[in-house]
């Protein structure tokens, strides 16, 4: 098999099997083939990873901070020495094309732990605080362990912008990858050990809905940070907050771009590709209601037909390639499922709508698809698709749009097209989301925080804000006289 790892966990600084747990396989989206076949962990590795990181854990805290630092910059130092392999494998694993994994995905990952590594001898400070004759300090202690959940669209990206400020801040994680793309996180538990992260530090376990639970409410897991869908939040959050554990919670979305009329259309044009069509749509971020003034609908149409049939769908692994397959079967008939409820509904489809001739075969492919006349009741306006599909909705009025587009349940994001700068900021100011773009869409760099609002999800991923999450504060009174008592 193409990318069969050693084994299916990696523990305590080395490759584990057990093979009582169910087959978890690694499915090529470009073509159905089984890249890897691994197994989910048994209540026993779940155990095992737990226990080696709270062993760990000690021996890390007990690191200053600047010789944890040392090592998660080493480890992006040798992300990048092999960012073109660790891209394919993350081709293989995800489906996407590797002109997007060579720029986006590794790389990111190594950010993460550059700028982790480069703050954690300063941002992790505490504070003094005078009390007359008797003072107080406060120190910014780890949680313990800490478990991360991955969602499949951006595996390597999400093991990193987790285990990077949870591991800076002298936490050990277990971490679960999902089930559908379980093989990037092995890599990067490889390559923490070989920048001398001490074993057991970082764990990777494999497993599915039924494997999450297990670490969720395992008594030794301090805090539980998931990338996923809102769903599986509700329930990550309900069995974590049972026990009175922290969490991070990024979820989905249903974003807003809102195009005015003064905007520079062609630009416009290209944040409204980005946020719909980079990864094949299946970005959490991306924004799927795009709220077109009326005065440039038909121009921004026409041009936008033109530039998303241009889009050059093929193999993931040629460079060439602009969009590849979904990541799986399911994924394809869930998109291809509200792609018919749009057309069912009314929607005006303006392209794509299906799968594509050209290229298919076994992959999971569908054709970038824009719909306009868009309503905000229609069902591909409501929910979260997570695939190639552009609902473009019509608007005149500004209150309007903003009022229409704060109406959703999720709060994940959004964005704004004007030339009006003073406009640009009145309304990502009423724009109810965690992270706001103005004439740009979905840049994520590492030194800005990333998260959402509402349903979307709380806590902050990225930026010095992240090692909020996986810090508490220690306050320490000290007394300077004698201990006064009324008795
Ligand atoms: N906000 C973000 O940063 C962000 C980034 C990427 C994806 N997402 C969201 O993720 C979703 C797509 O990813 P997905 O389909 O993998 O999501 P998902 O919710 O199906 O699964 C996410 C992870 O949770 C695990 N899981 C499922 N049930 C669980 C349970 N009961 N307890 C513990 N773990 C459980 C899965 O095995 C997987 O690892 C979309 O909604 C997308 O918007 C959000
Ligand atoms: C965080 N981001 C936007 C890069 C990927 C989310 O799916
Ligand atoms: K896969």
């Amino acid at each position: 098999m193409k990318a069969q790892p050693q084994a299916s966990h990696f523990i305590d600084g080395k490759y584990v099997e057990d093979t009582a747990g169910t087959v978890i396989e690694s499915i090529f989206p470009a073509t159905g083939e089984v890249i890897a076949r691994l197994h989910a962990a048994t209540p026993a590795i779940v155990d095992k990873a737990i226990a080696s990181a709270k062993r760990a854990q000690k021996e890390w805290a007990a690191f200053s901070p600047t010789a944890r630092g040392r090592i998660l910059r080493k480890a992006a130092d040798i992300m990048r020495e092999r960012n073109r392999e660790l891209s394919e494998l993350e081709t293989l694993d995800t489906g996407k094309p590797i002109q997007e994994t060579i720029v986006a995905d590794p790389t990111s990952g190594a950010d993460s732990l550059e700028f982790f590594g480069g703050i954690a001898p300063t941002a992790l400070n505490g504070g003094q605080i005078p009390l007359g004759g008797d003072w107080a300090y406060t120190k910014r202690v780890p949680l313990g362990v800490v478990v991360g959940i991955g969602a499949w669209n951006y595996p390597q990206q999400i093991a990193c912008w987790k285990a990077a400020p949870a591991l800076a801040a002298g936490n050990a994680m277990v971490f679960k990858p999902s089930e559908v793309t379980p093989l990037g996180a092995l890599k990067i538990a490889e390559i923490l050990i070989e920048a001398g992260l001490p074993k057991g530090v970082f764990n990777v376990i494999q497993g599915d809905r039924d494997t999450g639970p297990l670490l969720v409410s395992h008594p030794d897991v301090a805090k539980v940070s998931l990338t996923g869908s809102v769903p599986t939040g509700r329930k990550v959050a309900g069995a974590a907050a049972s026990q009175l554990k922290h969490v991070t919670m990024e979820l989905g979305g249903k974003s807003p771009i809102i195009v005015f009329d003064d905007a520079d259309i062609e630009s416009a044009i290209s944040g409204a590709m980005l946020g719909n069509f980079y990864s094949s749509g299946q970005v959490c971020s991306n924004g799927t209601r795009v709220f077109l003034h009326t005065a440039v609908k038909e121009r921004f149409l026409s041009r936008l037909k033109e530039r998303t049939e241009a889009i050059v769908l093929g193999d993931p692994q040629d460079e060439a390639t602009q969009m590849g397959p979904l990541v799986s079967h399911g994924q394809l008939e869930k998109v291809l499922g509200y792609i018919e409820k749009g057309k069912a509904e009314g929607a005006r489809l303006i392209t794509g709508g299906g799968i594509p001739n050209a290229v298919s075969g076994e992959g999971f492919y569908v054709q970038p698809t824009v719909f306009a006349d868009v309503t905000d009741d229609m069902t591909i306006a409501r929910e979260e698709i997570f695939g190639p599909v552009m609902c473009v909705l019509d608007f005149e009025d500004e209150a309007d749009v903003i009022a229409r587009a704060n109406a959703t349940e999720f709060g994940l994001a959004g964005g704004v097209f004007t030339a009006d700068i003073s406009r640009a900021h009145r309304v990502v100011d009423q724009l109810e989301a965690g992270t706001l773009w103005i004439n740009t869409y979905n840049l994520c760099p590492v030194e800005i925080p990333f998260g959402g609002s509402k349903q979307s999800g709380f806590g902050r991923e990225n930026s010095a804000a992240a090692l909020e999450h996986y810090t508490e504060l220690k306050t320490v009174y000290v007394g300077m006289g004698k201990c006064e008592a009324p008795y």
